[in-house]
């Protein structure tokens, strides 16, 4: 299937299972260019493994991931290597060196991939830094940073060599409110100013749906429901209601998929 020109991403029939756990059961999405979409579902329905297939670190099963018209899981080693520099990522995690300053952790994509002189470098640093909000601090070691600036310099990192696309793993996780406004503005004003592509992947339906412009709910490792913000916070649909909602019942149950309970405890087919 040819992808169209408008979508960076088109995720097809994409299936995973780690060993007999399935995981993503046939999921069908597209990002179009320069818009933020939203992954949704509740932790563990397997976000993080379908943004694992996006940056080639696992092959499906059946389905694929085309960016840029390019199947991930058909790409050299040459090819994922260009393919990962137009991907910048920021995880939950920050994942900062901690034994480098904030100028050298921006510095060290730069560094390591592209053959820039020291001043060039200096000026590019600063400028990143500048973007989020931090040139002041780029002397300074992460230990010295709040969790709330650690995820700026990580989203600066993110951004240092001009991405086509950028991947948010949980970006909002472990914020106080005003941190996580000031993070989710980033990703807004970044996506429009750079003009690049977002995905945010998270559980967090009420600061996510603020700044994106369309999302997807992930359940059972399906598509359940898909839209766009202002019109999934109106929805009836039950899945959607009870994530907007953060309702304990619904659709979305709370027990992990297990054998019965009888099965379990070794009473199957006895008569009590
Ligand atoms: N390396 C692995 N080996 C086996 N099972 C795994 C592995 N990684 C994840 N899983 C399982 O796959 C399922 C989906 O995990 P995943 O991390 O993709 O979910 P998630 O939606 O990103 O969750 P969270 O929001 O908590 O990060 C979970 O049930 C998890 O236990």
């Amino acid at each position: 299937m040819e992808q169209s020109p408008e979508n960076l991403v088109e995720i097809s029939d994409l299936h995973f299972a780690y060993g007999r756990h399935k995981i993503l059961k046939g999921i069908n999405l597209t990002i179009p260019r320069g818009k933020i979409v939203a992954i949704l579902g509740v932790s563990g329905c397997g976000k993080s493994t379908l943004l694992r297939h996006v940056g080639g670190q696992l092959r499906p099963s059946r389905g694929s991931v085309k960016v840029e018209g390019k199947v991930i899981h058909e790409l050299d080693n040459d090819g994922l290597y260009a393919m990962r520099r137009e991907m910048g990522m920021m995880f939950q995690v920050s994942g900062l060196f901690s034994d480098l300053s904030v100028f050298d952790n921006i510095a060290f994509p730069m560094r390591e991939h592209t053959d820039l002189p020291e001043s060039v470098i200096r000026d590019l640093v600063l400028l990143k830094l500048h973007a989020v909000g931090l040139r002041g601090a780029h002397a300074l070691m992460p230990s010295e940073l709040s969790g709330g600036m650690e995820r700026r310099v990580a989203l600066a990192r993110a951004i240092a060599l001009d991405p086509t696309l950028i991947i948010y793993d949980e970006p909002f996780a472990g914020l106080d409110p005003i941190s996580l406004n000031t993070i989710a503005n980033l990703i807004r004003r970044l996506n429009d100013a750079l003009d690049v592509t977002s995905i945010v992947v998270t559980y967090d339906m009420s600061e996510s749906l603020k700044i994106v412009d369309y999302a997807y709910f992930i359940h059972d490792g399906v598509v359940v429901a898909e839209g766009e913000a202002a019109e999934l916070l109106d929805s009836t649909d039950p899945f959607v209601h009870q994530f907007v909602h953060a309702e304990p019942d619904g659709p979305v149950g709370f027990q992990y998929p297990s054998n019965p309970y009888t099965e379990d405890l070794g009473i199957e087919g006895t008569n009590g």
